[in-house]
C-alpha cells in the first residue's frame, strides 16, 4: 500500500547512546500515513530504543541525537505526556497484560479515548467500540465488551489492544513484538488484526518492531533491515524479499525460511534469493 499523504513520521540522522557505548547510527526513515513499515533485526539490534525514541519513552540513561517528527511536530526531545495530542503516537506492546488494567471491562476501557479523544457521546462510542472489535475479527463483540481482560484469551486480548490504540485515533501505531508471545494460529489472527486496522481509509502508519520475518511479510508494505543500531537495507520488503543485497538481510531470510516458512508469504519466499 502506497502512502497516502506526507510522512506521519519522519526520523533523520536519529543516534542513541549510553554514555560511552553508541547503540543507535545515525539512523533516517519515514512512514507515511497508512502505510506499514517494519523495523526488522536481531535481538539487541536496537529496535525496541528506537521505538522508545518515537514514543517518547526512552530510559533516562539514553542520550538521544538527530530528529523525530510526528505528524509534522519535532518530538525527539518531548517525552510523551508532554507531545501536543497530535503527535502522540498509540502503542501495541508484546505482552497484552500491560496495556490494559484488569479490573476493568473491556469496554470500559475502549469507550474512553472514543468519548475523550474523539469526542463521541456514551451511544456512539458502544456502537464504534463494537465495530472495533468486530473489526479485530473478535467473536461476539457484545460480549466480549462486558468481560473483564483476565477472562478472555491471550490472543484475543492483544486484539482488544490493537482496538484500543486504534480508538485513540493517532497518526502513528507503535507495535513491539506484538505477536511474539503468541502461537502461530494466534500470530495469523493479531497479523490479521493489525492489517484490518490499518487499511481504513484514515488508518494510522504502522512502524512494526520485529526479529520475525514471516510475521513481517505477512503485514508490512516495506522492510527497514536494521543491524548492530544501523540500517543495512530498506526498501519495499518483496523487493527485499526477492533481490536482498546485504549478507545480514540474506541470513534473516535463511532462518525465516528454515524456522517457519509455512507462515511467511509464500510468493515472497519463493520468489527470495537465499544464497
Ligand atoms: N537503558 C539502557 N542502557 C544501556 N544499554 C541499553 C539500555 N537499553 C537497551 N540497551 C542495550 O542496547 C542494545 C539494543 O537494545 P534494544 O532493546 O533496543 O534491542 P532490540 O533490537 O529491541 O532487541 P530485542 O528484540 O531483544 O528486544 C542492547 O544491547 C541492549 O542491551
Amino acid at each position: 500500500m502506497k502512502s497516502r499523504s506526507g510522512p506521519v513520521l519522519s526520523v533523520r540522522g536519529l543516534s542513541l547512546d549510553a554514555g560511552q557505548r553508541q547503540i543507535v547510527h545515525d539512523l533516517s526513515f519515514a512512514v507515511g500515513r497508512g502505510e506499514r513499515v517494519c523495523l526488522l533485526g536481531e535481538s539487541g539490534s536496537g529496535k525496541s530504543l528506537t521505538a522508545g525514541a518515537v514514543l517518547g519513552l526512552l530510559p533516562a540513561n539514553i542520550n538521544l541525537k538527530g530528529s523525530i517528527a510526528v505528524a509534522g511536530h519535532e518530538v525527539s526531545r518531548l517525552p510523551a505526556p508532554l507531545r501536543p495530542a497530535s503527535a502522540r503516537v498509540a502503542m501495541v506492546f508484546q505482552h497484552s497484560y500491560s496495556a490494559l488494567n484488569p479490573l476493568v471491562s473491556i469496554g470500559s476501557q475502549l469507550q474512553e479515548p472514543l468519548r475523550r479523544r474523539q469526542g463521541l457521546g456514551a451511544m456512539d462510542a458502544r456502537i464504534r467500540a463494537v465495530e472495533l472489535l468486530a473489526a479485530m475479527g473478535l467473536p461476539n463483540p457484545e460480549d466480549m465488551l462486558r468481560r473483564c481482560p483476565p477472562e478472555i484469551s491471550g490472543g484475543q486480548r492483544q486484539r482488544a489492544c490493537i482496538a484500543l490504540a486504534l480508538a485513540c485515533k493517532t497518526s502513528l501505531l507503535v507495535a513491539d513484538e506484538p505477536t511474539t508471545a503468541l502461537d502461530v494460529v494466534t500470530q495469523a489472527q493479531v497479523l490479521r488484526a493489525l492489517k484490518a486496522g490499518t487499511e481504513e481509509p484514515d488508518a494510522p502508519g504502522l512502524l512494526f518492531i520485529t526479529h520475525d520475518l514471516g510475521a513481517a511479510a505477512q503485514l508490512c508494505d516495506r522492510a527497514i533491515i536494521i543491524k548492530d543500531g544501523a540500517i543495512v537495507e530498506a526498501g519495499d520488503l518483496a523487493a527485499v524479499l526477492a533481490a536482498p543485497r546485504h549478507d545480514y538481510t540474506r541470513r534473516l531470510i535463511a532462518a525465516a525460511q528454515a524456522g517457519s516458512i509455512d507462515r511467511a508469504s509464500p510468493s515472497a519466499y519463493s520468489a527470495a534469493g537465499t544464497a
